[in-house]
Order: structure tokens, then C-alpha cells, then sequence
């Protein structure tokens, strides 16, 4: 089983409740959406960027796809990882490698949750699921009807049980639009631990403070609301 993967890194989660816990990410190359935030730039497919060494930003290309037997001998390098992280990209797209994977340590998946029939083949994998909830401007009718049932049903599938945590992220930007955000978070509230509301990273949106409290406030009558942003873009590390 092959697939291709544009890095792997170790660093320290950088986003959500487990922020500042050391990780490694296999980031998956290729993804099914196209959000206008997004902070990841399509990668050059014929190799992977392996850093060896943590935060050397020295890096080893290996030719792309990689099997399962390659990455977890890539992994073995690192020691005291919390957990891997599964990210892209969109790591759904990669189900099937996913769970032909065989590594010593907790998978941590990172996805847009809008691909259930590809969550079900690795929902007893998975020890950490941080789904996105992704309101974005690409869908409109009875795209967004569909768009929105299939995430409602990737985080039934990928729920929080007693083997496996799940909360939700949403990146709050100046477009967001709080009657969404409240319709969906209460579709999903009893599949989630919590809500991470994670403002968006990028130059022009204006802090948006009183407008992350607000909705804060509003979601924490139905459930426990953090607002967390991208830690790990303030002191620089992958
Ligand atoms: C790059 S995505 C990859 C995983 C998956 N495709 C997803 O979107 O959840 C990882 C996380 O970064 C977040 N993200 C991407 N660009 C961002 C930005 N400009 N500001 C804040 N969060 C961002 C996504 O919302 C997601 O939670
Ligand atoms: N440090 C760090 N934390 C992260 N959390 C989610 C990330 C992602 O791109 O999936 C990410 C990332 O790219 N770097
Ligand atoms: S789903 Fe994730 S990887 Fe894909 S465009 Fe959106 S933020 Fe980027
Ligand atoms: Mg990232």
C-alpha cells in the first residue's frame, strides 16, 4: 500500500486542546476541498521532505508514494511523540494506507470531515480525531445540504467513544456567519468533546475579538467552547 506524502516532521501541535504535546505529522498530499484560508501549499509531488532532525530545517527528499513499511521506519527516528498526526491535505483521501499503517504510537487524524464511507475504514485506528467544521463559501443549494450531511456524518462515525477523543475546530474569519456556525455545532454537539473556535491566520482579518466572544458565549449554553488559535505560527516552527 502506497501513498504520497508531501512532509514528515516532528514538532509540537500547534492548534486545538492538545496544543504544545510533541508530535509527529505525516502530512498527505492532495485534498478534496479548496478553502480560500487554506495555509497549505500544494507541495512538489514527486518527493516527500523528511526532517530528521526536530526543528533543523534540514530536510531529506524521498521519492513519492511511499509504502507503510517506509514511514514507519521514518517515524522510528523520532522518541517521546505523544501521538502522530495524520494531516494533508486531506488524510481521508488516504483511508485505505491509513489503515494498513502498523506504528508503536496513537494516531492523531486532522481532517475536513466531509468524507464518511473513507472515515468508517479507519474509525477504530484512530485514537484523536480534530474535524473541522468547514463553512465555506465553495458550496451553495444542494451541494451545501449534502456537504454539511456528509460532515454531520463523519463526526457520527468518527464520534467521541471511550477509545477515542473527538473534538471539533472551526476557523472563524470575517465571513463567518454565526447562524451557521450554531446551526452545525448543534448538529454535532453530542458526538464532540469540545469546540475549538481557531480565528484565522492570514494578514488582513482584523483581530475579531468581540466577535469570537460573542459566538463563545452563545456556544458554551450547548457546549464547552475554547478559542485557541495557530500557536505554532507565533514562534516559528513547522
Ligand atoms: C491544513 S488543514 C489539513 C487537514 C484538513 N484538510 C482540514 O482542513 O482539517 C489543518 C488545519 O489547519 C487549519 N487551517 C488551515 N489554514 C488556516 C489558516 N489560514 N488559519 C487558521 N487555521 C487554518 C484547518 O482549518 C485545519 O484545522
Ligand atoms: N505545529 C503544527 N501544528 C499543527 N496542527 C495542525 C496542523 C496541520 O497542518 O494539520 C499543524 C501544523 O502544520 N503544524
Ligand atoms: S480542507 Fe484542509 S487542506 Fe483542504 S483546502 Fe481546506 S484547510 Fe486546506
Ligand atoms: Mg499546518
Amino acid at each position: 500500500m502506497e501513498a504520497p506524502i508531501s512532509e514528515i516532521f516532528c514538532s509540537v501541535q500547534g492548534e486545538g486542546p492538545h496544543v504544545g504535546v510533541r508530535q509527529a505529522f505525516v502530512r498527505f498530499i492532495g485534498c478534496n476541498l479548496n478553502c480560500s484560508y487554506c495555509d497549505t501549499e500544494p507541495a512538489d509531488p514527486s518527493v516527500c521532505m523528511f526532517e530528521r532532525t526536530p526543528g533543523s530545517n534540514s530536510f531529506e527528499n524521498i521519492p513519492n508514494p511511499l509504502v507503510t513499511s517506509q514511514v514507519s521506519e521514518l517515524l522510528g527516528n523520532y522518541g517521546n511523540i505523544h501521538s502522530v498526526s495524520l494531516t494533508g491535505g486531506e488524510p481521508l483521501l488516504h483511508a485505505d494506507f491509513i489503515s494498513k499503517m502498523d506504528i508503536p504510537h496513537l494516531l492523531y487524524l486532522e481532517s475536513n470531515m466531509t468524507l464518511p464511507h473513507m472515515a468508517e475504514k479507519i474509525k477504530d485506528k484512530v485514537s484523536y480525531v480534530s474535524g473541522d467544521i468547514k463553512l465555506i463559501d465553495e458550496f451553495e443549494g444542494e451541494d451545501l445540504v449534502t456537504h454539511l450531511e456528509q460532515t454531520i456524518e463523519c463526526f457520527r462515525t468518527l464520534r467521541q467513544t471511550k477509545d477515542r477523543e473527538c473534538f471539533c475546530k472551526l476557523v472563524v474569519t470575517k465571513d463567518t456567519v454565526p447562524d451557521d456556525v450554531y446551526r452545525m455545532v448543534d448538529a454535532i454537539s453530542d458526538y464532540v468533546s469540545c469546540v475549538v473556535l481557531q480565528p484565522v491566520t492570514q494578514n488582513n482579518f482584523s483581530s475579531g475579538i468581540e466577535f469570537l466572544l460573542q459566538l463563545q458565549k452563545n456556544l458554551l449554553d450547548s457546549v464547552d467552547t475554547l478559542i485557541i488559535p495557530q500557536t505554532h505560527k507565533m514562534w516559528g516552527c513547522l
